[in-house]
């Protein structure tokens, strides 16, 4: 059996995205995955996206998997590239492209909906952030309460971290220079500290001002990447819920800018940005 994909990325945060929607199990496996996100032996990717059929309200389903084969409840740059890769799939069918153009998705972190605008950016309707110890999950504290600006040890040297949940676990500290933060070292000490059973995304987070934050990022399942979105949203709350920051914000990325906005009147974190298709392909079954 032959399969083709399409290879998007979303500021260098980077996926080969697969025609799912004939049927609601994934076209690849989990060790399938692996492979296929190696940069030696496969494609080369952070991860593997689905479009799967959607059901009720939800026009597709989104599923994920991360480079080392496990699955996250979601992916902000990825879902920018599914609403692209979408709609490319609609318009090569015949539909007609009207933008701005809307998908209710349905995720494992719940219904998410981007939106194609007429400049080519995505904006994203993220949903709320969760913010209780027992929906990231940690056990830095009580399950009932908010982790904020709470101590931690990891990699010998003591942080002071901010959780949240943007349907997958992030945990954000804040530092004085992200460029001398020793990412490779420290990053997959926090993703596997005994404090986040299901492991965790980690933020250093640079506050320029109070609209424009610098971040670098490692990634649950899959490393040190140029982007994560899920990973900028959180970031911004955190940096409100600290005091560091207005409730719109610039955060850079190594891989670009991505606009983050946390609305006052819905809760919702709206996130803007780019994606962009690589090429096509056939996988060698
Ligand atoms: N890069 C993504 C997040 C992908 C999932 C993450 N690695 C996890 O395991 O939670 C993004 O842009 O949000």
């Amino acid at each position: 059996m032959t399969a083709t994909f399409t290879k998007y990325h979303g500021l260098g945060n980077d996926f080969v995205l697969v025609d799912n929607r004939h049927q609601t199990e994934p076209l690849i496996t989990p060790n399938e995955a692996v492979r296929l996100c190696d940069r030696h032996f496969g494609i080369g990717a952070d991860g593997i996206i689905f479009a799967l059929p959607g059901e009720g309200e939800h026009d597709y389903a989104m599923r994920i998997f991360n480079a080392d084969g496990s699955e996250p409840e979601m992916c902000g740059n990825g879902i920018r590239c599914l609403a692209k890769f979408l709609a490319q799939l609609e318009t090569s069918e015949g539909h007609a492209l009207d933008l701005p153009k809307r998908y209710s998705i349905h995720t494992l972190a719940g219904t998410i909906v981007p939106k194609l605008q007429p400049d080519g950016q995505v904006t994203v309707d993220m949903g709320p952030p969760r913010l209780l110890a027992g929906e990231i999950p940690t056990t830095l504290t009580a399950a009932a309460e908010k982790v904020i600006n709470q101590a931690i040890a990891v990699a010998g040297q003591n942080w002071s971290v901010t959780c949240v949940s943007m349907g997958n676990p992030h945990c954000i500290t804040f530092v004085d220079e992200v460029a001398t933060v020793e990412l490779s070292q420290i990053g997959p000490q926090f993703e596997h500290h005994s404090a986040f059973p299901e492991r965790i995304n980690v933020e250093f987070i640079q506050v320029v001002n109070t609209s424009y934050l610098k971040m670098r990022v490692w990634e649950r399942g899959a490393g040190i990447t140029l982007a994560c979105g899920t990973g900028a949203c959180a970031a911004l709350v955190a940096a409100v819920l600290n005091g560091h920051c207005d409730r719109q914000a610039t955060v850079e990325l190594p891989g670009g800018p991505l606009q983050i906005e946390w609305s006052e009147a819905d809760n919702h974190v709206y996130m803007t940005g780019p994606a962009a298709q690589v090429f096509t392909g056939t996988l060698a079954k």
